[in-house]
C-alpha cells in the first residue's frame, strides 16, 4: 500500500485497461473520521471504472486475473525519498483481499506493520 509523504502527497487516478483488479485506498489523514479505514473497488476492462484516490491515502491492488494492465495518473512527480508504505496484510487495516496473497514484491513484503505511534499524515 503505497503513498508519498507530504509535501509530495499525490492524488492518483487509477483505471484497469486489461483484466481486473481489486483496487484499494486507505485513509491516512491525521484526524480523519475514517482514519485507517479502507475502500475497495473492482476495476476492470469490462466495467471501465476508475478510482480517484485523494492526497493522504495509501493505494494498492490485487490482481483478479493474470493479464492485468493498469494506468495510473499522478498529480505530483515521483520523489524517491518521500515514499511511504503499509503492509498489505497489516492486521490494523484488515483489508478483505478476495484472493489468497500468493505474490508480493520483495520490497512490499518488508514493510512493517503499523504501531500505535502512527498518528497519520498532516499536509
Ligand atoms: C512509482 C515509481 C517507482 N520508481 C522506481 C522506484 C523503484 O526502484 C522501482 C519500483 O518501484 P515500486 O516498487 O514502488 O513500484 P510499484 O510497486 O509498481 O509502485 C506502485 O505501486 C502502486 C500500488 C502505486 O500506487 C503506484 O503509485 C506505485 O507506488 O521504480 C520510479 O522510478 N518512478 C516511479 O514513479
Amino acid at each position: 500500500m503505497h503513498f508519498q509523504h507530504p509535501p509530495h502527497a499525490e492524488m492518483k487516478l487509477v483505471s484497469c485497461v486489461r483484466g481486473a483488479v481489486l483496487d484499494v485506498a486507505v485513509d491516512l489523514r491525521a484526524g480523519s473520521a475514517t482514519f485507517l479505514k479502507w475502500h475497495a473497488q473492482e476495476l476492470s476492462a469490462e466495467n471501465r471504472r476508475a478510482l480517484l484516490i485523494p492526497e493522504g491515502f495509501a493505494h494498492g491492488f490485487q490482481a483478479l486475473t493474470s493479464d492485468c494492465e493498469l494506468i495510473y495518473l499522478h498529480s505530483k512527480p515521483y520523489i524517491a525519498g518521500s515514499e511511504g508504505a503499509l503492509h498489505a496484510k497489516d492486521p490494523a487495516l484488515d483489508i478483505a483481499w478476495p484472493l489468497e496473497i500468493t505474490e508480493m514484491s520483495e520490497r512490499d513484503q518488508k514493510h512493517p506493520y503499523l504501531t500505535d505511534q502512527f498518528a497519520g499524515l498532516t499536509p
